[in-house]
């Protein structure tokens, strides 16, 4: 059914739309809880699917009204929040491309985006702070009584009739390594058949409730939203806040109900430190992590505290949504250094290939991960040249215009074809003419007895090589560790110019707003 908008109907059920794929639960159970948020007053609120769809059809109506045609981009200024989620959902069903960013965006990085997107309209919430949306851009503010229009977007011309599946759901703007952001285009036949195709692995059911740590301006957070919702379960958004104090994220987690914790490997570092007690009595039945490897002795004690939760390791680029959805072992034997990656989710594949694109069947050997899925991004928005070499031929047929994606990480395969992430391609350095991986670097000096997490980086040597630099923090319950003894550490297992020159013993690794080990501050602050 779609939204009681003035316009004829501009999505059909038959047609691949995120709109429709997330409020199914609102037609089978619109008593379920959706969305689990702290109200006005703070206290703990429930928004059901039923609340949920008219939400949605309420923001459909006013976006509706303001003539803009599918196509037009949505700026939403927004944390993850029922609210959010419904201004989302009506965009795509009016087909308006949904940019989301974060409330802490930077002002230069959002200017940024919006220079390049050129969005019909800019919405925040009710008490937003941002201004200076440049003329031309709409700007409007949402919130419980709905929406509220500042200044109309421009009229424009009314080309298209009806949204169609390959038009964009959402545009992720990840900081690009030019610094010129790069906006991955996300389509909705690429996302619905990415979530159903997930959906069988069976990850969450309706009851679950699924505290979601991610910014909305990352895919992680539309990927809890999209898997939370397709299933029927609930989502707990954490409030941002809480993320920082671990005290009151256990509170959050156990006020909430939750059952499943979804974030990157970091959200975990602070509620390992100081709250590991808490932590156990939360009985928490899955934990689902992306974005980074999880440092092993981290994951070891988290295995510890969450006995017989299902902990999903799940990788994947923006481009693809994710390729993989592995599970961590119950126990973790002792001796295992390195987590796999395991095989792409049910009908994706990923195959690995050198340089020159020519694949490589044999175990050890690494090399470059190629996806082949139905739901691969549409490309880079307003960039074909950056589009054109992530999105190439298949390296095994050529000759059959099928498209696969470049992921641009590094893998080797196990004895059983199951994959072992090793680093992005672009993290290799040379350090005396001998190429160095980062990421096995980070490792080894993480296997390190007394270090929680390890950072490598390389800081400009001035006219000699690059400088290998480590920055390492204790592991849980320990105190600083020794830097000699981690330096010979890596000295037993690595060559000569992989052992780090630097090692600096840091209280804490700074963080990107994505909630990733932030390296480039890392290297800039030596
Ligand atoms: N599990 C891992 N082990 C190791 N290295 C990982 C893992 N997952 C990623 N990465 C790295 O992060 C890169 C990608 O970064 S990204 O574009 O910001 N996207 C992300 O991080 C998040 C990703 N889209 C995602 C997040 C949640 C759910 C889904 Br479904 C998909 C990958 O190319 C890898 O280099």
């Amino acid at each position: 059914m779609s939204p009681s908008t003035m316009l004829p109907a501009r999505v059909r059920d038959s047609v691949d739309n995120l709109h429709g794929f997330m409020l199914q639960t609102a037609g089978d159970a619109p008593g379920a809880p959706a969305v689990v948020e702290p109200g006005p007053g703070g206290e703990l609120t429930v928004v059901t699917y039923g609340e949920l769809r008219e939400r949605v059809d309420e923001y459909a109506d006013a976006l509706g009204a303001l003539g803009l045609d599918v196509g037009d981009r949505v700026i939403l200024e927004s944390h993850t929040s029922s609210t959010a989620i419904a201004v989302y959902l009506a965009c795509c069903a009016l087909g308006l491309p949904f940019i989301p960013v974060s409330p802490e965006t930077p002002a230069k990085r959002l200017l940024a985006i919006i220079d390049s997107a050129r969005p019909a309209l800019y919405l925040q919430h009710e008490d937003g702070g941002r201004d200076g949306v440049p003329p031309g851009v709409g700007t409007a503010r949402f919130g419980p009584a709905g929406l509220r229009v500042e200044r109309a977007p421009e009229p424009r011309a009314r080309r298209r009739r009806e949204v169609v599946g390959t038009d964009p759901a959402y545009i992720i703007f990840t900081s690009g390594t030019t610094g010129r952001p790069k906006g991955v285009v996300m389509s909705h036949r690429a996302s619905t058949a990415f979530f159903r195709a997930v959906h069988g692995l069976g990850i969450l059911r309706p009851g679950d409730r699924v505290a979601t740590a991610s910014p909305l301006q990352f895919d992680f957070a539309l990927f809890d939203i999209g898997i939370t919702l397709g299933s029927g379960a609930t989502l707990l958004p954490i409030p941002r806040e809480r993320l920082r104090w671990p005290r009151r994220f256990v509170g959050f987690l156990r006020d909430a109900g939750a059952t499943h914790v979804h974030g990157v490997p970091s959200i975990w570092r602070p509620l390992l430190r100081n709250e590991p007690d808490e932590l156990a009595t939360l009985g928490l039945r899955g934990v689902l992590f992306s974005g980074e490897q999880f440092p092993m002795h981290e994951l070891r004690q988290l295995r510890s505290l969450a006995p017989g939760a299902r902990i999903i390791n799940c990788y994947g680029p923006t481009e693809s949504m994710a390729c993989s959805f592995t599970d961590v072992p119950d126990p973790i034997p002792d001796d295992l250094e390195l987590l796999s990656i395991g095989h792409a989710y049910p009908g994706a594949e990923m195959m690995i290939a050198d340089e020159r694109g020519r694949p490589i069947e044999r175990p050890g050997v690494p090399g470059e991960i190629y996806l082949r899925a139905p739901a691969l991004f549409s490309g880079y928005w307003d960039d074909p040249e950056t589009t054109a070499r992530a999105l190439v031929r298949d390296p095994l047929n050529p000759a059959s215009g099928q498209i696969v994606l470049r992921t641009g990480d590094l893998a080797h395969r196990g004895p059983d074809g199951e994959l072992y992430f090793r680093a992005r391609v672009d993290s290799q350095v040379q350090i005396r003419g001998n190429r160095v991986e980062l990421t096995e670097v980070e490792r080894r000096i993480a296997e390190f007895p007394g270090v929680g997490a390890a950072a490598v980086t390389v800081a400009d040597g001035g006219s000699a090589d690059p400088v290998l630099c480590a920055f390492v923090v204790g592991a849980p319950g320990e105190g600083d560790p020794d830097r000699m003894a981690v330096r010979a550490f890596c000295a037993e297992a690595l060559p000569d110019y992989m052992v780090p020159s630097e090692i600096h013993v840091v209280a804490e690794l700074p963080l990107t707003e994505n909630g990733k080990v932030d390296r480039a501050l890392l290297a800039s602050t030596r």
